[in-house]
């Protein structure tokens, strides 16, 4: 379990982040979410005691890192991925890890099969591992003092989807054998795949603490109809009738719309009423991504302008 109460880090007139309180609890994979700037290293770091809270407090099962008396069988880390001893061959840098934790060599040859490094990526200096391989030298480095509690900060960053896979299995089988496991990464599409719980922030703030499943139902972020047509002008007429049926239309240039608040199967029926051709009709459902994007509006530190024109972007009102 990880405790935070009223979290806060200060950098000079930067708060990175901003009394947040909320408990990661053991069992399940809780996703760390925010946009670039939220906090989510810095918060990672505390955790860790890597950095000083300016205020409150962040308990790793009950106590701060500081105080853990067995830090590497409490709390398993991989932070930065690309920090791996250039010279020095994976294995003996687990082993000195190891030496100087007390913890034996078997349990090195065990967390470097688990993470699915052999003898000879073992032995490789740490410069001529790949981004992949690196990954999973830092995990099986967090795995080493078989910790209950677990903390990846974008573990996926740069893998292939095969490395993809492979964290998002293991991520996940750690929470079932009841572990505290804690995510970060920018990846939505895979948060949405791996992710029991979500926290999310902004600027150093909870946004929200709830089952992924919840943040995604949640917010603006409702399921859509995409529709495309052949003629813009009756697309127009289908987007006044779809908005006086209670719809929410976004018109997508002369020859798509997206709608929200009515399914497929009516804005087919309208479509056939008007005598309008579809060429699409295509239902979307809900995405992590569409509910990160409502949730964080306004707290993204530097927001890109929007990429449709408003002359080709624009939203229907009933009339
Ligand atoms: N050592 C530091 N000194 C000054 N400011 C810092 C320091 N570390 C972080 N910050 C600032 O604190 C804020 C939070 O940064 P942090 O790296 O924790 O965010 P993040 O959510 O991990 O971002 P990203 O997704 O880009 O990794 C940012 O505004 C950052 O510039």
């Amino acid at each position: 379990m990880i405790t935070l109460r009223g979290l806060t880090k200060r950098f000079g007139p930067t708060t990175a982040v901003d009394d947040l309180t909320v408990d990661i609890a053991p069992g399940r994979v809780t996703g760390f979410l925010g946009p670039n700037g939220a906090g989510k290293s810095t918060t990672m770091r505390m955790i860790l005691g890597l950095d000083r809270p300016t205020a409150g407090r962040a308990l790793v099962d009950g106590r701060p890192y500081r105080e853990l008396r067995h830090p590497l069988h409490t709390v398993g880390a991989l932070l930065d991925a690309g920090a791996i001893h250039p010279a020095r061959p994976g294995r003996a840098h687990l082993l000195a890890t190891a030496r100087s934790n007390g913890i034996g060599r078997r349990r090195v040859d065990e967390v470097l099969a688990l993470v699915g490094l052999d003898d000879r990526a073992a032995a490789k200096p740490g410069r001529t591992l790949s981004l992949g391989m690196g990954q999973r030298l830092g995990i099986a480095g967090a795995l080493l003092g078989d910790p209950p509690v677990l903390l990846f900060d974008e573990p996926v960053n740069g893998l292939d989807p095969d490395g993809v896979r492979w964290i998002r299995q293991l991520t996940r089988s750690l929470a079932a054998q009841g572990r505290t496991v804690l995510v970060s990464s920018h990846l939505m599409s895979e948060m949405q795949q791996t992710a029991d719980h979500l926290v999310v922030i902004g600027r150093g703030r909870l946004i929200a603490d709830a089952p992924t499943a919840e943040v995604i139902a949640g917010g603006s972020a409702a399921a859509s109809v995409r529709v495309r047509g052949p003629q813009p002008a009756g697309l127009t007429a289908l987007a006044q009738r779809l908005a006086g049926d209670g719809g929410v239309v976004e018109v997508d240039g002369p020859h798509g719309l997206t709608v929200t608040g009515l399914t497929a199967d009516r804005v087919g029926d309208l479509a056939y009423e008007l005598g309008v051709a579809l060429h699409e009709l295509t239902p979307v459902a809900a995405s992590l991504e569409q509910a990160f994007m409502a949730l964080t509006d306004g707290s993204v530190e530097y927001a890109a302008a929007p990429a449709d024109s408003p002359t080709t972007h624009h939203r229907i009102e009933a009339r």
